[in-house]
């Protein structure tokens, strides 16, 4: 098969295991964001991929052939990580040609491809500038021509725009995916933003304690988490208790959700419903109501906090679709059963 493929890849040190028998297949030309909070492991399952880090056991195929103990140096990889590592006393000609000339590519090779790659960066004309004289956006995307120069097979990043400021950081993110997609090579990038993988992957793999616990599309992740773990960790959601009455409707904070039932078997669960997806309304004499604790109004989006039985319920809008409430008043709030996913306790 064309493209990546892990097979029950792990990684112990000492007693804590980082990678717990990862199974991965990436189809070819692929951009996959490996998502997950600080310690869950993405590094380390980045840097086996990488050949930086040997697994315990598993193994890694790209392409039909077996990588698992090919020194890095012959897997026909291009990697950034956070540092950049750029040659600071050289050009960002001479930075993007240095793995050429490694590889023994001629005087006008190199030049040929460094304009190649300038073009598909937008910084035609750079080739001659020092690197410490770039902006920190631009010094990110010579270290991407660099990592790309050799044309690689596997396009591995970690991290690469953490250092960069949010606006700057958006940007690179739209600019990079643009460029993948032109070159068409199977990418994968490490992040511990969720919005970061919503905005470039094909596919967000959400990791936790060395596990994977989903791998799909950004949108599914976000619309249909698989547990508690992904749906509190892809973007903000509200996770409610909910029981069976003697019907088996669902019931959460005191409250029968109209249209949820449980499935035969389980008494109990959780439910995930997204701030957007909370309805409003002036109305409090409908099934759920509650006291609202705080507005934040910010401008585009105003978030609405209401206490409802001592849990508090976030809801979303924008000021066009419905007037603000007032920190203070009573409102109703609907949960409507189609935005509701259960998810197993
Ligand atoms: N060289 C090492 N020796 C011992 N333990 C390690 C080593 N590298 C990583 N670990 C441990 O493995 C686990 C996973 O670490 P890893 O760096 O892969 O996580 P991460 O998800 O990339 O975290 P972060 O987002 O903070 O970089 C952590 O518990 C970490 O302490």
């Amino acid at each position: 098969m064309s493209g990546l493929k892990l097979d029950k890849l792990s990684k112990q040190f000492g007693k804590v295991t980082a990678v717990d028998e990862v199974d991965l297949d990436v189809p070819h030309g692929t951009f996959v964001c490996l998502l997950g909070p600080s310690g869950c492991g993405k590094t380390t399952l980045l840097r086996m991929i990488a050949g930086l880090e040997e697994p315990t056991i598993g193994t890694i195929r790209l392409d039909g052939e077996d990588l698992t103990r090919v020194p890095t140096h012959k897997r026909n990889l291009g990697m950034v990580f956070q540092s950049l590592a750029l040659f600071p006393h050289l050009t960002v000609g001479q930075n993007i040609a240095y793995p050429l000339r490694i590889r023994g590519t001629g005087k006008q090779g190199q030049k040929k491809r460094i304009e190649e790659l300038l073009a598909s960066i937008h910084l035609d004309g750079y080739a001659d500038r020092s690197v410490s004289k770039l902006s920190g956006g631009q010094r990110q995307r010579v270290a991407i021509a660099r990592a790309l120069a050799l044309s690689p097979s596997l396009f591995l990043l970690d991290e690469p725009l953490s250092a960069l400021d949010a606006k700057l950081r958006e940007a690179m993110q739209v600019e990079l995916r643009q460029l993948q997609r032109k070159l068409g090579i199977t990418t994968i990038v490490v992040t511990h933003d969720q919005r970061e993988a919503m905005t470039m992957a094909d596919l967000v793999v959400v990791m936790g304690d060395g596990r994977i616990r989903q791998i799909a599309s950004p949108l599914e992740i976000y619309r249909k988490p698989a547990d508690a773990f992904v749906a509190d960790f892809i973007g903000s959601t509200n996770l409610l208790q909910i029981e069976a009455d003697g019907d088996k409707r669902a019931i959460a904070l005191g409250h029968a959700i109209s249209g949820l039932s449980l499935p035969d078997g389980m008494p109990k669960g959780l439910v995930s419903i997204r701030p957007e997806d909370v309805r409003l309304t002036r109305d409090t004499d409908g099934a759920m109501s509650g006291k609202v604790t705080f507005v934040r109004d910010l401008g585009g989006t105003i978030e609405t906090f209401i206490d409802v039985s001592g849990t508090t319920i976030v809801a979303v809008s924008t000021p066009r679709e419905r007037g603000s409430f007032e920190a203070g008043g009573n409102v109703g709030v609907v949960l409507p059963s189609e935005c509701c996913v259960m998810l197993k306790q």
